[in-house]
């Protein structure tokens, strides 16, 4: 046998080994791990077991058959609640504000991306990034991107964590995306990934460094094409389409365990809104035994200099409108089919 065939038939067989172990939720060959899983999952949540067992598969309307994580025996916790966005929705205000209840437990750092970017350091990397608590409390995490996760990502989370709630800050579409991609402008300047680039590197710049940056990451330096453009990448038009990609969430989770927050609630009726959240969670108490009144008007994560915060401009407002109304129509007639009375913007009088 030539050396290239031989190696043709060792990935062949990789292959075939690999193919056993991607049993799918369905298949016959599914009821060892299941019984396995029964044991663990009772540990945790109760019967989780049961929702596959009553349903075949663990989904609402999709009829696509999920995975089984092969790292599944590795999962030592249970996600009671995932915060999926949106981005630049106040989602950093939220991670705080729930830290502050007691039976509660989120990682120390907010956004772990697991599900998107670091699926593959395991379940069991994932079990430990969340602090240990008491035998009642109940764990969650806050990743915006998780809002635009692919279906089969969706499903693995519903597979692991059926019961899990899950959280969605709305914010109007143009406010949303001017804060994203002044965001990107400044990772850009700076040459850093999404994510890495805070105040505090503002903060450590010497003086003429901080001018040159601060003039780069002005956007008034950035006529309406640059942001336009930017718009209708990928990424922010996506990020925009609430509608699109709530609905894919849907599929798997029923609207009893989706709660859509109106980010206005957040200065408008803050601690009404965390009464809301504890509420949906699942935990004790209202908000006003763990969180202050001083602590409910703190702003995070918005940009440290008044340069790089500035209102959109009208002339670029009027553009983005136009680019963004649909999606705005699309999510108030998603808002109104779950039965909520309020809406976001839809810029009829722009
Ligand atoms: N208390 C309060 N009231 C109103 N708005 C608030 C509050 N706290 C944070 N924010 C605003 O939320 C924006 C940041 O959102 P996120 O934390 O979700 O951003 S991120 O996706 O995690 O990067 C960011 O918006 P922009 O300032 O427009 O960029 C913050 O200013």
């Amino acid at each position: 046998m030539s050396d290239f065939s031989s190696l043709l038939g060792k990935l062949q067989n990789a292959a075939k080994e690999v193919n056993k172990s991607k049993q799918t939720v369905g298949e016959s060959t599914q009821d060892s791990g299941r019984s396995r899983a029964a044991k663990r999952t009772k540990r945790f949540h109760g019967d989780r077991s049961k929702i596959s067992d009553d349903n075949k598969l663990p989904l609402q309307n999709s009829t696509r058959k999920i995975t089984k994580p092969r790292d599944v025996d590795d999962l030592k916790v249970d996600i009671s609640f995932l915060c999926i966005g949106a981005q630049k929705a106040g989602t950093t205000w939220l991670h705080n504000m729930l830290r502050l209840h007691p039976q509660l437990s989120l990682p120390s750092q907010k956004e772990l991306h697991f599900f998107d970017w670091y699926r593959k350091r395991g379940l069991d990397w994932y079990s430990n990034q969340f602090p240990k608590c008491d035998e009642d409390c109940l764990l969650g995490e806050i990743t915006p991107c998780y809002a635009v996760l692919a279906e089969d990502k969706i499903a693995e989370i519903k597979y692991l964590f059926p019961k899990s709630k899950i959280i969605f800050l709305a914010r109007d579409l143009i406010e949303r995306t001017w804060s994203a991609i002044l965001m990107e402008l400044r990772n850009t300047v700076r040459g850093m990934e999404a994510g890495e680039f805070t105040n505090d590197h503002i903060a450590q710049m010497d003086k003429r460094e901080r001018e040159k940056f601060l003039r780069e990451a002005d956007p008034s330096n950035y006529d309406d094409n640059y942001f336009m453009e930017r718009l209708q990448h990928s990424t922010h038009r996506q990020r925009s389409d609430y509608a699109y990609f709530l609905r894919r969430w849907l599929r798997y989770f029923p609207k009893e365990q989706i709660l859509i927050i109106n980010y206005k609630d957040i200065s408008q009726r803050p601690r009404e809104m965390m009464d809301e959240v504890f509420s949906f969670i699942g935990v004790d108490g209202k908000s006003e035994n763990c969180i202050k009144d001083e602590q409910l008007e703190m702003r995070f994560n918005a940009a440290s200099e008044p340069q790089l915060r500035q209102q959109i401009r009208p002339s670029l407002r009027k553009k983005m409108a136009k680019y963004l109304k649909p999606m705005a129509n699309d999510f108030n007639t998603l808002l109104g089919e779950l039965g909520y009375d309020w809406k976001i913007d839809d810029y009829s009088s722009i």
